[in-house]
């Protein structure tokens, strides 16, 4: 057997970027997708008519099987089951077969008029819905499986580098729907201008993805001839679970996941409204602000991912990442912090926060699950994170600020809505930035008695 044949294809720099950049491009398309509606939303109530509680329902959809039908841990455990390879294109597809079922449903006029009996939902929301539900189940799985592509490349090389650009990545995708959603649908006068665009780009994702399945099925290949398959081609038994929640570590960092993305996620659906009624800025410019924070976190993510493979220091950096966040929503609490400049810098340190996090959790958790388990591993923490920061406290905030925060009425161009006082819902922000610190001190300490390494850089020296 030559050299050249001996070595695994992942020790080859061009492949292993190969692959990143391919797996990554898939993300993007996505990541557009998932945001694309929320700059259309004045352009939703005119030419489509629905409500705020009607685009309320459809934004809630893209949790939907995810968390009450478990589509999460099934894909992590069909991943590790079936390979990368089936996972990828059957969630790539599911991407765009359910963006396609939202373009339809947003574009005809074959559901005008329509309800869902017993429902009492308008026929054209529940199918958008739908599809986004659908697109929501792809886009998630997609996720932990490029996590663990990336994982299974950069293991013992830039992990947390590859990691970091992989997020930065998908965060162009997130800029791209922010800044171009409403100027595509504007110039097409029609919802569905924009959403198509999506589908064809994720239909350019999934042609991309099915040219990475290539090089994994060379990859298998070369490390099976280079004799490295070893564990991580065992099979993959469903008592994994139990020994994947048996890891102390394993639910420090879950719930450190679910809490701070809670704090974020959550936050920033609500955040160009903050910005009108705490920080007076106009209704046309709210979301100009928040607008700003996937821009900061494109490089930050690949500056501390780089960091956590040199440095190490991956716990310390959650903390952080964390503290960072308790101060931002703890100014955004105050209620005499009231001036603009102030919600800008706020956003922008929220920018650190929203990058040192990521780029420290997601490579972390190689360190003390086997490559075997990781589907399933991120399959349970994407989970968790989608039930609580994706579904349950957006619902909270929904409530409490109908509950119990609101102050008057706003008259805008003679349409009056309810103005409202954001202090405790930036109250229950600040409080689950402060359990992730909790969290995030709890990791760390566990790190010390078990020797994760998380501490340690990711990249072999
Ligand atoms: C929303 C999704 N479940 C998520 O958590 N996305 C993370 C990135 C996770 C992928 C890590 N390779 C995000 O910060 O967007």
């Amino acid at each position: 057997m030559t050299e050249a044949i001996k070595r695994s294809l992942r020790h080859s720099v061009a492949a292993r970027w190969t692959s990143l950049l391919i797996v990554s491009f898939t993300m993007l398309c996505g990541y557009y997708v998932a945001d694309v509606m929320s700059p259309l939303k004045p352009l939703i109530e005119q030419q489509l008519k629905w409500t705020s509680a009607e685009y309320g329902f459809f934004t809630g959809a893209y949790a939907w099987f995810n968390v009450f039908l478990g589509m999460l841990i099934f894909g992590g455990i069909i991943l590790d089951k079936m390979g990368a390879r089936f996972t990828g294109i059957l969630s790539s597809a599911l991407m765009v077969a359910g963006c396609a079922v939202k373009w339809w449903a947003v574009s005809t006029h074959s559901l005008d008029h329509a309800v869902v009996p017993l429902l009492n939902v308008k026929a054209q929301v529940m199918v958008a819905s739908l599809g986004f539900a659908a697109f929501g189940v792809g886009i998630e799985i997609i996720g932990v499986t490029a996590t663990k592509v990336i994982a299974r490349w950069f293991r013992g090389y830039e992990i947390a580098l590859a990691m970091g650009l992989q997020v930065g990545t998908a965060r162009i995708g997130t800029a791209l729907a922010l800044e171009l959603g409403a100027p595509i649908g504007a110039y097409f006068k029609a919802v569905g201008a924009p959403v198509l665009l999506g589908v064809i780009l994720l239909t350019i994702g999934l042609v991309a993805y099915v040219f990475y399945c290539a090089m994994d099925r060379k990859l298998d290949k070369t490390e099976e001839e280079s004799g490295q398959s070893s564990e991580d081609e065992e099979a993959f038994r469903i008592s994994d679970i139990r020994e994947i929640l048996s890891i102390k570590g394993f639910w420090y960092i879950t719930i450190l996941c679910a809490l701070f993305y809670s704090a974020v996620f959550p936050f920033l659906k609500y955040a160009p409204d903050l910005m009108v009624q705490k920080f007076h800025v106009k209704d046309s410019w709210a979301g100009a602000i928040p607008g700003i924070l996937p821009f900061a976190t494109i490089p930050l993510t690949v500056v501390f991912g780089n960091y956590y493979d040199r440095k190490g220091k991956g716990a310390s950096l959650m903390i952080i990442g964390s503290l960072l966040l308790v101060v931002v929503h703890f100014i955004f609490t105050v209620p005499f912090l009231s001036h603009w400049t102030v919600a800008l810098a706020a956003t922008i340190v929220l920018g650190f926060g929203f990058s040192l996090v990521p780029s420290a959790m997601w490579p972390s958790v190689p360190k003390f699950i086997p490559h075997r388990q990781l589907g399933t591993a991120y399959g349970l923490i994407f989970w968790t994170q989608n039930l609580v920061a994706l579904w349950g406290i957006p619902y909270l905030i929904g409530y409490v600020l109908d509950r119990f925060c609101i102050t008057g009425t706003r008259v805008v161009d003679g349409v009056s809505s309810p103005a409202y006082n954001y202090t405790l819902p930036m109250v229950i922000f600040t409080c689950l930035g402060l359990l992730a610190v909790v969290f995030g001190l709890l990791l760390k300490r566990e790190d010390r008695i078990k020797g994760f390494g998380l501490e340690l850089p990711c990249r072999e020296q």
